[in-house]
């Protein structure tokens, strides 16, 4: 059975004092074996949060990260800095990062190489516009992310990667696609990654939904056959809420 992984993203939000409210609040939330919680935070207070998680169940990842492990790269945060502070996933390729910092298939590549070579897990990001579903442009589209994302890694990497599909026009807008829309393009992401490895691989890999996931819709998301989570922005940023949305997953096992 395939892990469900709740990730948070908080995106730019929060001072320092409600990010470690934030953590005071959810610490005692408890995820059986098959379930993680994870919170993605603000780089400048990954540290803190990571030293407040731990004896929790809750990890602590960082929303994007240079491909480089060091240089000359002002206001940029390598793989070894967040592997150094005991941070646990990395998300990378957000749509957010591809549309305002210019991040290229290629570049979420290298950065996906990167996060394996210092043991950071890696939330790869995909999702079409609303132009390119209408087109009918969708299934393509996210072929031509999945490969180059994935490109040159194990087979064994390609089965540590979680994969979050968030329609971009369903991100912070309220709009969430329908579970089985959601679960269709899941399932394709599924065939492509066995089509890249092999389907016994392809089976292991974490596929999340993203775009207004909510506790009212997460039990119907996670009720298909092949979303196994959910990257959630807005709903993540209440302690209440994402308690909800982690023992939505909890309640599955
Ligand atoms: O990373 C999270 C996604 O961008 C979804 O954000 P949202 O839940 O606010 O729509």
């Amino acid at each position: 059975m395939r892990k469900i992984v709740i990730a948070g993203n908080w995106k730019m939000h929060k001072t320092k004092q409600e990010a470690e409210q934030f953590i005071d609040e959810v610490k005692q939330l408890k995820t059986n074996e098959r379930v993680e919680a994870v919170i993605c935070a603000p780089f400048p207070y990954l540290s803190s949060l990571v030293n407040k998680v731990k004896q929790t169940d809750v990890k602590i990842a960082a929303q994007t990260m240079h491909f480089e492990q060091s240089g000359a790269f002002t206001g940029e945060v390598s793989p070894v800095m967040l592997a150094d502070i005991g941070v646990s996933h990395v998300i990378i390729g957000h749509s957010e990062r591809r549309e305002y910092y210019h991040e290229t298939n290629e570049t979420v590549n290298k950065k996906v190489h990167a996060a394996f070579s210092h043991h950071l897990t890696p939330i790869v990001c995909v999702g079409e516009t609303l132009a390119q579903r209408e087109a009918n442009d969708t299934l393509t589209h996210i072929e031509k992310q999945i490969k180059i994302a994935l490109d040159g890694l194990t087979d064994e990497q390609i089965a540590n990667t979680i994969i979050a599909y968030e329609p971009i026009w369903a991100i912070g807008t309220g709009k969430t696609a329908s579970s089985a829309d959601a679960n269709e393009v899941c399932d394709h992401i599924r065939n492509i990654v066995a089509k890249i490895t092999s389907e016994q691989t392809a089976e292991k890999v974490v596929i999340q939904y993203g775009g207004s996931v909510k506790p009212e819709n997460i039990d119907e998301l996670l009720s298909t056959s092949d979303i196994d989570g959910a990257l959630v922005g807005g709903a993540s940023l209440e302690p209440a809420s994402f308690i909800q949305l982690v023992e939505a997953g909890n309640k599955l096992s």
